[in-house]
């Protein structure tokens, strides 16, 4: 994100500024948030309100949401004031941030200033004040003046410094690397956080038995009903004496007793000071002891057990609860359990665990020329690959995924489809017919009696990608080339489809790797093309990036994703590469 500030002193006029500013930079296209530093002790809040009450009691944090905004209140109590950097990563994703204040920050900024106030310049010699606005020309300085009135110069200079636009004489154009076409569109990031912002759980909850648990998530935090481990236990075969015992250097020579402690049949008697018992791994520490010595390193004569003292006191020993103590939360609600987590649950005794009900994916595709595969030889028709794909994505993140068919080009059809299916579904998913063709209805019907909260994205392949409501469900309008299809539903529909499911929002971890390709693109849109990693660790991209070629998907290990200002890439640049897995697959 682009950063500019804007300081001055008291009274100079920076908040009247900061709010023209705004204006003008969001009627030229462009996505503005702000900060505002402040030395009081503001409140957003009043007392008697039921969040003003719910902080007084004590929380750390206060969320207040409704469906036009919504707002965290975070009480710093004893920790200092955030710094600029930790505040602005706080913000979403926008084109531009502007701070009114942080004088002292590196940020390049813009004072302004009047005459008349008795004041001289804030800061003068400050090589981050890149500008002075004020309303009266001011002579000799070392950086340039502009109007304090003329809002649009003043834009015009911020968004020149920070190459939103590269001069003032370009013309009001978008960004120098956002053509025109991309205008207004989304980039993945906003459409992404826009997203997350929206979803929440719409699942309810089963109890079900611990081998029926993989691949669901938790409804309620996972408290352990015992210790893991239940009690001090040995970790090796060998024996088990007092630390106590040991002379401070040399050879032990501990008193043997007959009997062992094994695992489930534990020693009964106490051991004294001085003696030793065989012991086996798992079994539980014989009282009197707290230490084991491996019994390749001992050895037992005439009824004594010889050994080196130098062990440190615990040895080989596995402490009550070293690894989750009785009652502490294992797993928290919203966990996807893998089978990791399902061998915890055991081992905490939960032997049956509160899920999520599995959400309801409803998939169709849409088009005239689909055909289920095999069915004709027909060139014009097409086979059916969406659904099947769609379908076998939903069920390997954990869903339940429901076949809705497929739709012909037509509009009562798909609107009679999408009613029915809404009353069976928690989510819908479709595929074909979102850009904006003559027969690319499901864009024209969401438009015109659902409800589309994004469309078109700076993403290839997956520019036309549709996210929206029908009905109040969350409905997912997928490209129809089968690529994009793909990779708008591991960047979009995955993280979206858990938030719906009770679970997190997914990141995909991603790591860098030299490129072993060249290539060069328009700069404007992310793209994500499908890739593998060679012997040497450098990634290789499938022969084409048509987004028709669906046996690239096959042939993938993971994708690279190039950045939307990226316009080449040589053999050894570093790009960021996502493993399938990194997207549950
Ligand atoms: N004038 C424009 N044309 C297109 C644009 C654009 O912005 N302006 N975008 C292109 C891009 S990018 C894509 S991606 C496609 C996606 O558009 P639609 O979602 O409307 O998809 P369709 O036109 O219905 O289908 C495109 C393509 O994919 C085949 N398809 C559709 N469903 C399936 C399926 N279930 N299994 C296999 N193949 C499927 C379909 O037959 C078409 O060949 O639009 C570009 N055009
Ligand atoms: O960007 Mo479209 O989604 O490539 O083929």
């Amino acid at each position: 994100m682009r950063i500019y500030g804007v300081i001055g002193w008291k009274n100079a006029g920076k908040t009247s500024l900061m709010e023209r500013l705004v204006t003008d930079v969001r009627a030229r296209g462009f996505t503005v948030s702000t900060v505002k530093h402040t030395h009081h002790r503001f409140d957003l809040d009043r007392p008697g309100k039921d969040s003003y009450r719910h902080r007084a009691a004590g929380a750390r944090e206060v969320l207040l949401a409704s469906h036009q905004r919504w707002a965290l209140l975070h009480e710093l109590g004893d920790e200092a004031e955030p710094p600029l950097t930790e505040v602005l990563a706080k913000l979403a994703p926008v084109d531009l941030v502007l701070v009114e204040g942080y004088k002292r920050d590196s940020h390049p900024k813009v004072e302004v200033f009047r005459e008349g106030e008795g004041r001289s310049l804030i800061q003068p010699e400050d090589p981050t004040v890149r500008a002075v606005a004020t309303d009266q020309p001011i002579e000799g300085l070392p950086v340039p003046t502009l109007d304090l009135d003329d809002t649009r110069a003043i834009a015009d200079f911020i968004l020149a410094e920070t190459g939103l636009r590269r001069t003032a004489e370009e013309g009001p154009s978008a960004a120098c690397f956002d053509p025109p076409q991309l205008q207004g569109m989304a980039s993945v990031d906003e459409a992404q956080a826009a997203l997350r912002g929206a979803l929440s759980a719409v699942t309810g909850q089963e109890t079900v038995a611990l081998g029926e648990a993989a691949a669901r998530i938790l409804a309620a935090d996972a408290v352990a009903l015992r210790a893991n481990p239940p009690g001090t236990n040995s970790a090796m075969d060998g024996f088990a004496f007092a630390h106590a015992s040991l002379p401070a250097t040399g050879e032990a020579a501990l008193t043997l007793l007959d009997g062992r402690s094994a695992a489930g049949a534990p020693y009964p008697g106490q051991v004294p000071p001085g003696h030793a018992v065989k012991i086996l791994t798992g079994a539980l520490m014989p009282e009197g002891t707290d230490s084991v010595v491996m019994q390749e390193r001992a050895r037992a004569e005439n009824g004594l057990l010889h050994f080196d003292s130098a062990v440190a006191p615990g040895s080989n020993t596995r402490a009550k609860g070293e690894d989750v103590a009785e009652g502490a939360v294992a797993l928290a609600a919203g966990t996807l359990l893998g089978p990791g987590e399902v061998g915890l649950l055991a081992v905490l005794g939960l032997g049956e665990v509160a899920v999520r009900s599995r959400l309801r994916v409803g998939v169709l595709s849409t088009g005239d020329e689909l055909a289920a595969p095999g069915s004709t030889r027909d060139p014009a028709r097409t086979y059916d690959a969406n659904r099947p794909m769609l379908l076998a994505l939903a069920a390997r993140w954990g869903h339940k995924a429901i076949d809705l068919g497929h739709v012909p080009d037509d509009r009562d059809t798909l609107r009679t489809t999408l009613d029915k299916a809404a009353a069976a579904v928690d989510v819908l998913i479709t595929s074909g017919g979102a850009s904006a063709g003559e027969e690319d209805h499901v864009s024209a019907l969401l438009g015109s009696e659902g409800r589309v909260t994004q469309w078109r994205v700076a993403l290839k392949p997956g520019k036309p990608l549709l996210l929206g409501q029908w009905q109040g469900l969350p409905l997912f309008g997928l490209p129809g080339n089968p690529v994009s299809a793909f990779v708008t539903a591991l960047l979009f529909a995955r993280p979206a489809l858990s938030v719906l499911a009770g679970g997190a929002w997914l990141e995909a971890p991603g790591f860098t790797v030299p490129a072993a390709f060249a290539m060069t693109k328009r700069a404007g849109r992310r793209e994500f093309l499908r890739a593998r990693l060679t012997a040497e660790g450098r990634a290789d991209l499938f022969r084409a990036d048509s987004s028709g070629m669906i046996s690239g998907l096959a042939w993938a290990s993971g994708l690279v994703e190039i950045g939307e200002q990226a316009q080449e890439i040589a053999p050894g640049d570093p790009v960021r590469y996502y493993p399938l897995g990194s997207f549950g697959l």
